[in-house]
């Protein structure tokens, strides 16, 4: 039974209670007090929208309302009644769902196994749980197929089977931590129309996001935290984008700055013939297939791969110095194997590439990087942070042997703390000090941390994947202008974004990838993100020129 106080709530008789109606919380961490006396009312069948600066603590009021943490003070009241939540499990009871930003779902099972797995005991596993899910998908308009692998779904798809899973545990209320944040266009317009079915059909929907603009578009209620605090709640009609981000910050923003060239002639990344297979038992027989004939990785193609397939099909392209190239793609088409490739994690099976005029391709990451290559990695996680050590130790990873963290053959610790330092001031990341774990940072404070690191290097090819996910408005334009500053200084930049006014805003060259091949150019002077958004889900557009001998390659079915 979950503790409730009845009654203790003001409420409007005529009027139904809030969805939601949170009073006051204030919630601390060592050294850091991430709520401080919060007001949040979230009325019935409403989308409300929750933004704010990097570390203003969204997320934390959101795992508060969701049972993760426990408010020092503070009262929540669901549906009119006051309760306290022991964990996420009396939220679900209460009819609280969460999405993650991160999705929570296994691979080899199938989506009906995913649903189902831990809620056994609503419908069984069998028919019943079949046709729960398909009453919840046809309601919704979610489109979710039960017998589907969830390793073979798409971003998109998976994010409904999310939602969909916490509407078959009862959700009332759904709570989605930047939904949009890895969606082109299209699949970003398709979950605001689920939304606004789940709206229409009386459930609440509250989304955390830093993208302005879709918070006007869906929201009816926008909920802005600054530094722990709510300041203001308003309507999407009363208040512009720049207003929004202004509220945001607590000062004005910068203008951003208009498209200058800085692109040279001088070649600083030779990426020839790049081509991966998929590895497995058969790989050697996919590759042999693939190869044979003509003998050149062009050849190949989907359909004389029988076994297995390739995720990067003879890539080719060059950056100038002063150059950013962006790449655009749906997820799972070859960007992640593309970079692994290039910073040396991965072998590829054929293909050469150079940096600033040297074969590189047999070294290891180490000579790579020491080399000049620089790295936002996509995944901030696995590979661009330890979570549970220090800031400046996170300063110190990837650049051990480089200065100010090393002096001869040895460790230089209060150069690299000292440049933590200097990191957390010159890129705003808001911390308590540079000896608490990264992992406690909020997660665009985290990346402010890393893409300092790597700026600090001054690379002379930075590959930034994603350089400003979950970054607020303000930390982007500020490390849209250091990307900028050091590519007029000659800085060559491969650029991978899911942000379509991202790569469309800093990059020189556009390309598209899809199937593991580059497909298209566009120009970023022209081009719109739908224009964009279309031809990575290999769709043609009037705007873009295919790239030599990938005429075709859009009818392949997208890899994802
Ligand atoms: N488990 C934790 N331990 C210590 N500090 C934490 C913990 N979780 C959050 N914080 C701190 O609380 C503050 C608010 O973090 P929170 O993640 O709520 O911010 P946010 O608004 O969601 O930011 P972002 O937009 O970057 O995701 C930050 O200063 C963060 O460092």
């Amino acid at each position: 039974m979950l503790p409730t106080v009845p009654g203790e709530c003001a409420i409007n008789a005529s009027s139904p209670p809030p969805a939601v109606q949170l009073t006051g919380i204030t919630k601390r961490f060592p050294g850091v007090v991430a709520n401080h006396d919060i007001d949040l009312t979230v009325d019935k069948g409403t989308v409300h929208a929750i933004v704010g600066e990097n570390g203003a603590g969204k997320s934390t009021l959101m795992k508060t309302l969701y049972g993760m943490h426990k408010p020092e003070e503070g009262t929540i009241a669901i549906d009119g009644e006051q309760t306290v939540l022991g964990g996420p499990a009396d939220a679900i009871a209460r009819g609280i769902g969460m999405v993650h930003q991160h999705f929570m779902l296994a691979d080899n099972l199938t989506v009906l196994e995913n649903v189902t797995l831990g809620a056994e005991k609503l419908h069984g596993i069998g028919a019943a749980a079949r046709a729960r899910i398909k009453e919840i998908s046809d309601a919704y308009g979610l489109g979710v197929r039960p017998d589907a692998m969830v390793e073979d779904l798409g971003v998109a798809e998976r994010q409904r089977v999310e939602i969909l899973k916490v509407l078959y545990r009862g959700a009332r209320t759904l709570i989605l931590d930047e939904p949009t944040a890895v969606l082109v266009p299209q699949e970003v317009d398709a979950l605001f129309d689920n939304l606004r079915e789940l709206k229409s059909e009386g459930l609440t929907v509250i989304f955390i996001s830093h993208k302005l603009g879709e918070v006007l578009s869906v929201a009816d209620d926008i909920t802005v935290i600054r530094r722990g605090t709510t300041v203001a709640s308003v309507k999407p009609g009363d208040v512009t984008r720049k207003q929004l981000a202004e509220l945001m910050v607590g000062s004005e923003l910068p203008t951003p700055e208009t498209r200058e060239s800085t692109v040279t002639d001088v070649p600083m990344l030779q990426v020839e013939g790049l081509t991966l297979a998929e590895k497995g038992d058969n790989a050697a027989v996919v590759l042999s297939e693939a190869y044979a004939g003509e003998g050149q990785p062009a050849s190949a193609s989907r359909e004389n791969v029988p076994l297995g397939r390739l995720l990067l099909n003879d890539i080719s392209f060059t950056i100038h110095k002063g150059e950013v190239l962006g790449i655009a793609g749906v997820e799972g088409n070859g960007q992640t194997e593309l970079i692994d490739a290039i910073i040396g994690m991965r072998a590829p099976d054929a293909g050469t590439v150079a940096l600033d005029g040297k074969d590189i391709s047999s070294w290891p990451v180490r000579k790579r990087r020491e080399a000049g290559l620089g790295y936002i990695p996509e995944d901030r996680h696995r590979h661009g942070l330890l979570l549970d050590s220090p800031l400046w130790e996170n300063r110190i990873l990837g650049h051990v042997t480089e200065k100010p963290n090393s002096k001869g053959f040895r460790l230089d610790i209060s150069g690299a703390r000292a440049d933590t330092e200097r990191i957390v001031e010159e890129y705003d990341v808001r911390t308590p000090g540079i000896d608490v774990n990264i992992g406690t940072l909020s997660g665009g404070n985290q990346q402010k941390l890393i893409v300092g690191r790597e700026m600090s290097h001054h690379p002379k090819l930075l590959i930034a994947a994603h350089p400003t996910r979950g970054v607020d408005v303000g930390a982007q334009a500020q490390i849209w202008d250091q990307i900028r500053e050091a590519r007029r200084e000659g800085m060559a930049v491969l650029l991978i974004s899911a942000d379509l006014d991202e790569l469309i805003g800093l990059s020189d060259t556009l390309r598209v990838i899809y199937s593991g091949r580059l497909v298209a150019d566009a120009d970023p002077a022209t081009i719109t993100p739908e224009e964009l958004g279309s031809a990575m889900t290999g769709a043609a557009s009037g705007h873009l020129e295919a790239t030599d001998g990938a005429q075709g390659a859009g009818e392949e079915e997208g890899q994802r």
